[in-house]
């Protein structure tokens, strides 16, 4: 893989892949932006060789087209400020407002363009939008690590657009997988890994894969009620995807026969609906009340977790164990981040991955004190599996 230092951009317009899909709060304000400063070191090495850079990036999941909600033009000021200049806005991807201002773009200069997945054809990793894409500049640069496990359009399918020697992989990107590296061929043991969140099709089938490497699997979070469904429980209106019950049974069988402690919560923190003065309740995991859903750890199932993490001697974790971003359902996913944080004062090597579980460890204030936080969750799973990753693939 071509590197940031053996390139020299004078002169040149790098049209770079990041992931800015930072979270945004409902007046669309960045609540943890991570994401943007991590790449920041690649952006500013470009611009101090004298080039220019044209910003692509995912916000979110929209679904069919433009929405205010998604759109990029939120972090415009932000990023201002971040690299100290101006920063153009050039709209959509594909207008010729966007052609024309990369086409105009002087050394030093920024361009950042709206959410790629404002097209379709970006996720589907069209080669001729992907060749439009190219087309905003001379030299192809990817420091999106968090998006690098999706061979879209603009993480994979557009180097191939530009000759070897002019696809670059920037600063985070290289660090991240050296940092992967490491954790993967260096386990001390025990090794525990947590997962949670809401991706639940997407991080559901790298739980087998894990199951090869690590002696502990905590699961918590959106995805623990699909397990619990599998037990035969019933878990009222939490969040659950019905077609993965059977293969979270096999995983449960799957975990018995390799000898991996596969522990899911006991407890749940229970509400009657979907906001943080919703009404509470605890209940077993297994029979939540029609009507309930649960949104964060039980009592029991907080200290259960934290106790086998305080054991551990190498931490992967990867998504929330509860609504986080509602303080009331806060409290599993601080006790995990606090274990972790004492795991690691007592020695243990701890890796945090994931956008909402690295605005989590920030928010809860223990960013300083877990080893090192990686801003991809399904990448950093991905390449802890052993996949190979389009985004760094296509790099040659
Ligand atoms: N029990 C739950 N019910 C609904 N959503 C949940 C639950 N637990 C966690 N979440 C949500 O999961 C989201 C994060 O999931 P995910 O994107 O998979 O994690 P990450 O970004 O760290 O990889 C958060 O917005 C959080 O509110
Ligand atoms: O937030 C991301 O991944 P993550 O939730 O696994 O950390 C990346 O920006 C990828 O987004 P995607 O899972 O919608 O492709």
């Amino acid at each position: 893989m071509n590197t940031l230092d053996t390139y020299n951009f004078a002169g040149k317009r790098a049209v770079m892949r990041v992931d800015f899909n930072v979270p945004l709060d409902k007046d669309l304000h960045i609540t943890d932006d991570t994401r943007i400063r991590m790449a920041t070191p690649s952006v500013m090495k470009i611009l101090n060789d004298g080039g220019s850079v044209v910003l692509l990036s995912h916000l979110g999941r929209p679904k069919g087209g433009a929405e205010k909600k998604f759109s990029l033009e939120s972090l415009l000021l932000h990023l201002q400020k971040e690299y100290g200049r101006d920063v153009q806005w050039g709209g959509d991807v594909l207008s010729d407002e966007a052609a024309q201002k990369a086409a105009a773009l002087q050394p030093g200069q920024v361009l950042l363009l709206d959410n790629l997945r404002f097209h379709k054809e970006e996720e589907a990793g069209d080669p001729a939008f992907a060749a439009q894409l190219a087309a905003l500049g001379t030299v192809y640069v990817n420091d999106a690590f968090g998006t690098a496990h999706r061979a879209h359009a603009s993480t994979a399918v557009m180097a191939s657009s530009f000759a070897p020697q002019d696809r670059v992989g920037g600063y985070l990107l290289q660090s991240e997988i050296d940092n992967a590296k490491k954790v993967l061929e260096h386990a001390d043991r025990p090794f525990t890994a947590i997962m949670g969140g809401a991706k639940i099709s997407d991080k559901i089938l790298i739980i087998e894969k894990l199951l090869d490497k690590v002696d502990n699997l905590l699961i918590g979070g959106g995805m623990a009620y699909t397990f619990a469904v599998a037990q035969g429980g019933h878990v009222g209106s939490s969040l659950l995807e019905a077609d993965k019950v059977d293969l979270a049974r096999q995983l449960i069988q799957k975990a018995k026969d390799k000898g991996v402690n596969l522990m899911l919560p006991a407890d749940s923190l229970i509400a009657d609906r979907f906001a943080n003065d919703a009404n509470v309740d605890i209940a077993a995991n297994t029979s939540i009340p029609d009507g309930w859903m649960g949104l964060d750890l039980g009592p029991d199932s907080r200290e259960a977790f934290a106790d086998v993490i305080r054991d551990s001697k190498t931490i992967l974790w990867n998504g929330p164990m509860g609504v986080f971003e509602m303080s009331n359902f806060s409290l599993g996913t601080e006790y995990v981040a606090r274990a972790i944080a004492e795991a690691t004062a007592a020695g243990a090597y701890s890796l945090i991955g994931g956008g909402d579980s690295a605005a989590a460890v920030q928010q809860m204030g223990f960013g300083e004190q877990v080893s090192y936080i990686s801003t991809g969750g399904g990448a950093l799973l991905e390449y802890m599996e052993g996949k190979e990753l389009p985004g760094v693939a296509a790099l040659g």
